[in-house]
């Protein structure tokens, strides 16, 4: 499923939070960008919970004006997850997916059992569900949330900075999760970690100050900061000074000194190197990217 966003716009308080965005929905997409880049508002306006000022949205060529949030509640295409999946705290993972499938409309007690069992397999839940909501970890959290959107069977699905606050753990077990229901769902993920979107998102939009800088696959983002990516050998004792005067990207420790790859659009005397996602989306944010030359 593939969805459309077309010169959007957004003012609240007569400030634009988001201003002309235009960009294509498909695959798993990344939408990266620093915090208040306008991120969140423009999750709620695709999950349509926020209303826009202008532009258009088309999904699957079928188009939608929406001035008013009807656009969303019409139809049941879109799950939005936000930052943070809390309700219900002392009740149990089952009760509450229970309670939402009542509300769904689901009558049968058995349906209802089912649909709650298959959802938290996909989630990888199906040991906790006697858990209360308030012993889960954020990243259990946020899988009951993503369970109880499941169950309504949308084809497009909202992830608010999901992997925000999660420790290294839960980072893998979500980006293994996101990976399964990328098979069957378009997927949108929201975060100002370039590393959470690495190796999993199949295209990437990065928006700054309510504006689009980029979109592409992850390749072409690399190749925005093609020619300005060194490798440097120092020595330990010479770190923090480099630190403070150039763009260190990464540190690898080596047995006698270490490695660093560095990000300069003035020519140094180091070896270049292949760019990786997030020196590209340095050189978008920093307006210095080479567009692919
Ligand atoms: N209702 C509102 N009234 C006034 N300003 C708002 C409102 N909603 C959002 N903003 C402003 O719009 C900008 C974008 O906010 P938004 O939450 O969409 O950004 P974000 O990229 O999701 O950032 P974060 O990751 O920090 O949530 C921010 O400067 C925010 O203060």
């Amino acid at each position: 499923m593939r969805m459309e966003i077309e010169n959007l716009a957004k003012t609240i308080k007569k400030r634009n939070i988001l201003d002309d965005v235009s960009l294509t929905v498909e695959g798993i997409y990344g939408l990266i960008g620093p915090n208040g880049a306008g991120k969140t508002t423009l999750m709620k306006i695709l999950a349509g919970l926020q209303t826009l000022t202008a532009g258009s949205i088309k999904i699957d060529d079928q188009h939608y004006v929406h001035r008013h949030a009807s656009y969303i509640t019409a139809n049941t295409l879109i799950g939005y997850l936000p930052q943070d999946f809390m309700i219900y705290p002392e009740i149990s993972v089952y009760e509450v997916l229970d309670h939402i499938a009542v509300l769904q409309g689901i009558v049968k007690k058995s349906e209802r059992q089912q649909q709650i069992e298959e959802a938290l397999a996909i989630v990888n839940l199906s040991g906790q569900q006697h858990k209360k909501m308030n012993e889960l970890s954020g990243g259990m959290r946020r899988r009951v949330g993503i369970a109880q959107l499941l169950m309504r069977k949308p084809s497009i699905l909202l992830f608010d900075e999901p992997t925000a606050g999660l420790d290294i753990e839960e980072r893998i077990r979500f980006r293994n999760l996101l990976l399964e229901l990328g098979k069957q769902h378009t997927i949108v993920i929201s975060s100002h970690i370039v590393e959470d979107i690495e190796f999993l998102c199949t295209k990437i939009g990065i928006l700054t100050q309510g504006q689009l800088r980029f979109e592409g696959t992850p390749e072409e983002l690399k190749q925005r900061a093609d020619g300005y990516v060194y490798h440097m050998d120092v020595q330990a004792e010479a770190l923090s000074e480099l630190l403070m005067t150039q763009d260190v990207t990464q540190i690898n420790e080596e047995e006698q000194h270490l490695k660093v790859r560095i990000f300069s659009t003035e020519a140094l005397d180091q070896p270049r190197v292949i760019p990786r996602l997030m020196e590209g989306y340095l050189a978008i944010v920093r307006g210095v990217d080479n567009n692919g030359k």
